[in-house]
């Protein structure tokens, strides 16, 4: 009996090390019990890129099984438009979602159903109107001029010293926390002056924020939620972030409320908190929570959709910028063209008007959002950078009745659907055999020269359906003028040596940040 015993111990432990062996190196490796478990953890490092080889190596749907947990992986983008357009009330965010974002518990970002219709109707009132977008593109122009370009000079002028590199990931990031700081609450924290270093406490408390948030997405809900009542591990680096962003809008409220009894200036009246506090929507619907806990929740949603996306945008967008010198090159070509074809337009205008007034050449140009909205390069070149790098990487459903999705997987209530944003933009079946090339004439149309429509349905990097972003056209007009002013007045070099890749977390950070010399451009001789 014990011999056969140690017959059957041997035979299965040479079994296990050749399964082993076999599978090892395999992209995803189904394990007894614990499923895709171990394969989930080998890979967390580089998670977007493993989710590419899984939809490129074993397909763009994966039935996983952590333990009893059931995670369906998809980058198939016609299970991806059914579960966020088609059939868009099945899905919705879920517990895990909303426990995992519960600093927001409130707001837009965390609501569901009727509760998140209702709050929609209310953001779009606010986002759409043209008093905001108008806001919107004021704000980062006035930045840019005063805050941007002062420390982009600064850099170029210290060619040679320690002061010539910059941090582009940490210069975006500051950069968006100022604009979307005065067009939320009418306050720019100046965290972009050149005389900064260290970071705003509310900026340094939303980042920790983060992190927290990304390890409630790769821990097992129970763990966390049990270090949290233990205040243990991450979970106990949560309490101070919270309080810190609780008593920064505790004090923005109280501020606005006595601007508002005041009567604010325009800025005032027209940022975001300004216009919730004054809203009738929001008055009169019954669907829409009151009091200041709302408003905490909807700014803090804001904020937290609204900084980074557009900050790393902005660092990939740059970074591409230094790999691609060619089809930077072609941006120039079409701010130049534009700038040329406005000071054309001011000449002619002097001449008519006979004052023999000599047009002064500013040092540094800022081209305003209306005159770059219909460059076509800048806009595809903006698309194809967000192809390649959405700032939202990945992103989550629930299921809410039994359903077939369009490739035929079967979704069942209690599984988690995890969609990969960065694996839809980098499927070769989609894209071709050039999908990791950036080339941003697969988003123009080859005949009309206008961009492709075709092309434009398949960026995801908003999302799509009832729930896409709302800040899109913010996003855009943010882009724009940055990238064009900085391309038109700087140079900007990749620092040679450092190793540009993305960091696992909730938005497609770099995991060691994006260090760039600055030279100054002579357009205007
Ligand atoms: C390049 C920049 C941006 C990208 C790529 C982006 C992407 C996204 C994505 C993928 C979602 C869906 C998230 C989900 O379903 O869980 C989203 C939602 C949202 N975004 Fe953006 N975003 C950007 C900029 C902004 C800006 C500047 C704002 C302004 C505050 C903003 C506000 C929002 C809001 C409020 C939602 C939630 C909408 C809802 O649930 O109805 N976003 N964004």
């Amino acid at each position: 009996m014990l011999l056969e015993l140690c017959i059957i111990s041997i035979l299965l432990l040479l079994y296990s090390i050749i399964w082993y062996k076999k599978n090892k190196d395999a992209t995803l490796v189904r394990w007894p019990v614990v499923g895709e478990v171990p394969s989930i953890f080998k890979n967390a490092h580089r998670v977007h890129d493993w989710c590419v080889e899984l939809a490129n190596e074993v397909g763009c749907t994966v039935a996983t099984k952590a333990f009893f947990f059931r995670i369906i992986y998809t980058c198939d983008f016609r299970n991806v438009e059914y579960i966020y357009k088609t059939n868009f009330p099945n899905f919705p965010k879920g517990k895990h979602y909303n426990d995992a974002f519960d600093m927001v518990a409130e707001g837009i970002f965390n609501a569901e159903s009727e509760h998140w219709h209702a709050q929609r109707k209310l953001a779009n009132l606010t986002f759409m109107s043209k008093e905001f977008r108008s806001l919107s593109a004021k704000v980062t122009q006035q930045l840019v001029q005063d805050s941007l370009f002062p420390l982009l000079d600064n850099a170029a002028h210290e060619q040679g010293h320690d002061g010539s590199i910059l941090d582009f990931e940490d210069v975006f990031a500051r950069f968006t926390f100022d604009s979307i700081s005065t067009v939320l609450f009418g306050r720019n924290p100046r965290s972009l002056s050149s005389s900064t270093t260290s970071h705003h406490p509310l900026a340094e408390a939303l980042d920790k924020a983060t992190e927290v948030i990304f390890y409630r997405h790769v821990m097992p809900e129970t763990w966390w939620k049990i270090c949290r009542i233990l205040k243990f591990g991450k979970e106990k680096e949560m309490f101070k972030p919270l309080k810190v962003i609780d008593e920064h809008m505790t004090n923005y409220i109280a501020t606005k409320r006595e601007e508002i009894l005041k009567g604010g200036t325009v800025v005032q009246k027209h940022d975001v908190l300004g216009l919730y506090m004054t809203s009738k929507e929001l008055e009169e619907n019954k669907l829409i929570p009151k009091g200041d806990q709302f408003l905490k929740d909807s700014a803090m949603s804001f904020l937290f959709a609204g900084r980074d996306s557009t900050a790393l945008t902005l660092s990939w967008f740059f970074w591409l910028m230094t790999e691609n010198p060619r089809e930077e090159a072609k941006i120039l070509e079409e701010l130049k063209l534009l700038y040329n074809t406005k000071l054309i337009m001011m000449s002619n205008n002097n001449n008519n008007n006979n004052n023999n007034k000599v047009i002064k050449k500013p040092s540094y140009y800022v081209f305003s959002y209306d005159t770059l909205k219909g460059l076509v390069y800048l806009h595809a070149a903006i698309c194809e950078a967000l192809r390649l790098y959405p700032p939202l990487p990945a992103n989550h459903r629930s299921v809410d009745k039994d359903d077939t999705l369009p490739d035929g997987t079967r979704v069942k209530p209690g599984m988690m659907i995890l969609i990969s944003l960065y694996a839809m933009g980098r499927v070769e079946a989609v894209w071709g055999k050039d999908c990791l090339e950036y080339k941003p004439e697969r988003w123009i149309d080859g005949e009309s020269g206008k961009l492709s429509a075709v092309q434009l349905s398949k960026l995801f990097a908003f999302n799509v359906g009832p729930r896409n972003c709302i800040g899109r056209e913010m996003a855009f007009t943010q882009l724009k003028v940055i990238i064009a002013a900085v391309i038109f007045n700087f140079h900007v070099e990749a620092v040679e040596g450092q190793v540009v890749l993305p960091k696992p977390s909730v938005t497609l950070h770099m995991q060691n940040g994006f260090k760039v010399r600055i030279k100054k451009r002579l357009n205007f001789n």
